[in-house]
């Protein structure tokens, strides 16, 4: 059995991938701001140093499985603190264990997200992220951004994680280590409940087309069910996919790309 590490697996989408990967015999480390096997803040530089360091300490041998899961939206959140979580906390966090992935051929997940495919991300903000890549200076950057277009910079940070995927996946492949994304539809969690009353009808106007005629929310079990899979051994072939786990929603609104 695996040492499956995610991020923000308390709550919502992690906490049920977390379950199932313990269902299924899995030795489950959740590294979550609050009732963690580790405890962090992964929007931090230093939160996410200590959690690195407590993993090289507890799992010398290597690691099955890195999620990097944690994220923000909804709400009126800081812009900071979506750049800071949402991009940093997963790109950073996956590139401190590659060595430990290495060590036993694993592979990290990223969690995207469909609104890459509404076209709601700013490119000059998504480049920003994946070219400049100075945590530091794109905070200073967005220190005056209203909170009201959190949705726009939510997306962005989320089209930047699909990116770094792509970009960097063959280069991680050829050590060994596979590298994907999901990108999820709107579910129910915190997150979506969290969300102000605009928000809520922005995302309830977005069909589901596996769930026509019903509230346009998925089950974390659904999304769960896909990180799971593409996280494990049984996915060995799939590298650098950006996988929309979104009853369709993406197909929906651009039947025409098909690559
Ligand atoms: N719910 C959706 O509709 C949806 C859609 C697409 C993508 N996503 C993405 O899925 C992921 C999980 O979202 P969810 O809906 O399960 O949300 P959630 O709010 O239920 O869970 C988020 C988890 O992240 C943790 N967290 C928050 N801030 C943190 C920090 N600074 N450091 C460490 N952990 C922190 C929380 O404690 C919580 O356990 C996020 O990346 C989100 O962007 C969600």
């Amino acid at each position: 059995m695996g040492i499956y590490v995610i991020t923000g697996a308390s709550s919502g989408i992690g906490a049920k991938t977390a379950e199932i990967l313990r269902e299924r015999g899995h030795e489950v480390v959740n590294i979550d701001l609050k009732d963690g096997d580790i405890e962090a803040n992964l929007a931090t530089k230093e939160g996410r140093a200590g959690a690195i360091a407590e993993l090289h300490e507890r799992y010398p041998e290597g690691i099955d499985a890195m999620i990097c899961n944690a994220g923000v939206s909804g709400g009126k959140v800081p812009i900071s603190l979506i750049i800071s979580l949402n991009y940093f906390g997963a790109t950073e966090m996956a590139k401190g264990v590659r060595d430990l992935l290495e060590k036993k051929g694993g592979s990290c997940v990223i969690t995207s997200s469909n609104s890459i495919a509404q076209g709601a991300a700013r490119m000059d903000v998504a480049g920003m992220l994946n070219n400049q890549a100075d945590e530091d200076r794109i905070l200073e950057l967005v220190k005056d951004v209203d909170p009201a277009v959190g949705h726009v910079y939510y997306a962005s940070t989320k089209y930047a994680l699909a990116r770094w995927v792509r970009r960097m996946s063959p280069d991680w492949g050829s050590r060994g280590v596979r590298l994907n994304a999901i990108a999820p539809g709107n579910v129910r969690t915190a997150m979506t409940a969290n969300m102000l009353p605009e928000q809520r009808a922005a995302m309830e106007a977005i069909p589901v087309p596996t769930h026509f005629g019903e509230e346009p929310l998925m089950e974390p079990i659904e999304i769960a069910n896909a990180m799971a899979f593409i996280a494990s051994p049984e996915a060995s072939g799939i590298n650098g996919v950006v996988l929309f786990v979104d009853g369709g929603t993406d197909a929906l609104l651009n039947s025409e790309k098909v690559y």
